[in-house]
């Protein structure tokens, strides 16, 4: 199981008169105890693809068995025989989220398969740059439907499982850090990111008694393979894949970084798997930020502001 921004990370850095911040642990190995979820059942939306993907791996390392659901058949399929490969057991199950009957019936897909799942990772999400005052009402509600509906209705269906069978569980709602800055361009996923982190803290001492724990984990910038052509074009204009391969390193992003490398999605999955674990019990409304002290970035002299539109390449509205 590949890890895209390994190899970047390792190569680059003697190439740059600082180090930045130090290349993470090789991938496939972890800080915790050899089948730490030996017995556990792990449900995680968007395992299919990206970061998702590498959450679920670092859970099957340690022993899981894997839910994972998303809406395309094929994607979750390839992902499943790729995670299959590391050793647990992983069901596949077609659903969007947004759809409270479809996600029932992952519940009770994973009941069946190997149990009600003592994890939830909601990762699956949605976001596309596009200014505001160009944004329709469907892109809207698409965006906050699936980011933030639907990481409710997945923790709420978790939870109501949890409660009747008197059990523990953990949740982790995979955030976005302008949840606290504000997301020009993406005034939508940001918008739904802050919604995310709001129900973190709500549900996390709602359900506290009940031995239920509510994390947000929130990724820096994490290139991956599946990054859909509107993410990977705004990664473009940013720094474009000159001289690369499209998937390939891209030293200019990580010029950008205050760590001068970008993240590897196994870094995410580590932090995933110690605060589902039992080392982690007492840790809940928290958000743990994996990335590299981006989100608190400021110069010493503010650069020259550029429209949303003017960075889109568009010309100006209604023209
Ligand atoms: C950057 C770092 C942070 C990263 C955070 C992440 O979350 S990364 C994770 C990123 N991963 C993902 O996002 C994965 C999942 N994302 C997806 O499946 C799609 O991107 C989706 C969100 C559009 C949902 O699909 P769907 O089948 O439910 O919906 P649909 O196709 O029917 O479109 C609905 C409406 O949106 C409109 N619209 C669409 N694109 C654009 C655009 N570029 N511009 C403007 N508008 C756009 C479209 O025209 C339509 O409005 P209309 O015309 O009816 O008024
Ligand atoms: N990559 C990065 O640098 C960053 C990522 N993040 C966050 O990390 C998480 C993962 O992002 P990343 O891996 O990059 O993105 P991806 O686009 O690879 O993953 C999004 C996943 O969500 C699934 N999904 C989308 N809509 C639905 C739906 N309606 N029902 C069920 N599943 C759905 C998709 O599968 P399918 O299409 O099959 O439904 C896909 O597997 C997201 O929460 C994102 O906001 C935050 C900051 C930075």
């Amino acid at each position: 199981m590949t890890d895209d921004a390994t190899d970047d990370v390792t190569d680059d850095a003697h190439e740059r008169a600082l180090p930045g911040l130090p290349a993470p642990a090789p991938l496939g190995t972890s800080a915790l105890p050899e089948g730490t979820y030996d017995g556990a059942v792990v449900l995680v939306t968007g395992g299919g693809t990206g970061l998702g993907k590498a959450i679920a791996a670092e859970f099957a390392r340690l022993g899981a068995d894997l839910v994972i659901a998303s809406r395309k058949e094929d994607r979750l399929k390839a992902a499943r025989d790729e995670l299959a490969g590391l050793g647990g057991r992983v069901t596949a199950v077609p659903c969007d989220i947004r759809d409270p009957e479809r996600v029932t019936e992952v519940f009770d897909a994973a009941r069946q398969a190997y149990g009600l799942p003592g994890v939830l990772v909601n990762n699956a999400a949605a976001n596309f740059p596009v200014p505001a005052e160009d944004m329709s009402p469907n892109a809207w509600r698409s965006v906050v439907d699936i980011t933030l509906t639907g990481t409710f209705l997945m923790t709420r269906e978790f939870a109501r499982r949890h409660l009747a069978a008197g059990s523990p569980g953990s949740v982790i709602n995979i955030g976005a850090s302008y949840a606290w800055t504000g997301g020009p361009g993406f005034a939508h996923s940001a918008a739904a990111k802050a919604g995310v982190q709001s129900l973190v803290e709500s549900l996390a001492v709602e359900w506290a008694p009940y031995g239920i724990q509510v994390n947000g984990l929130v990724p820096g910038l994490m290139p991956h393979q599946d990054m859909t052509a509107d993410i990977r074009g705004n990664l473009d204009r940013a720094a474009p894949a000159r001289g690369h391969e499209p998937d390939g390193p891209r030293r200019e992003l990580d010029a950008r970084q205050p760590a001068l490398r970008v993240g590897a999605p196994r870094e995410l999955g580590w932090a995933a798997t110690f605060l589902a674990s039992p080392y982690a019990r007492f840790i809940t409304g928290h958000t743990l930020v994996v990335d590299g002290a981006n989100w608190q970035r400021r110069g010493l002299v503010s650069p020259e502001v550029v429209t949303v539109r003017e960075q889109m390449g568009r010309g100006p509205f209604g023209e």
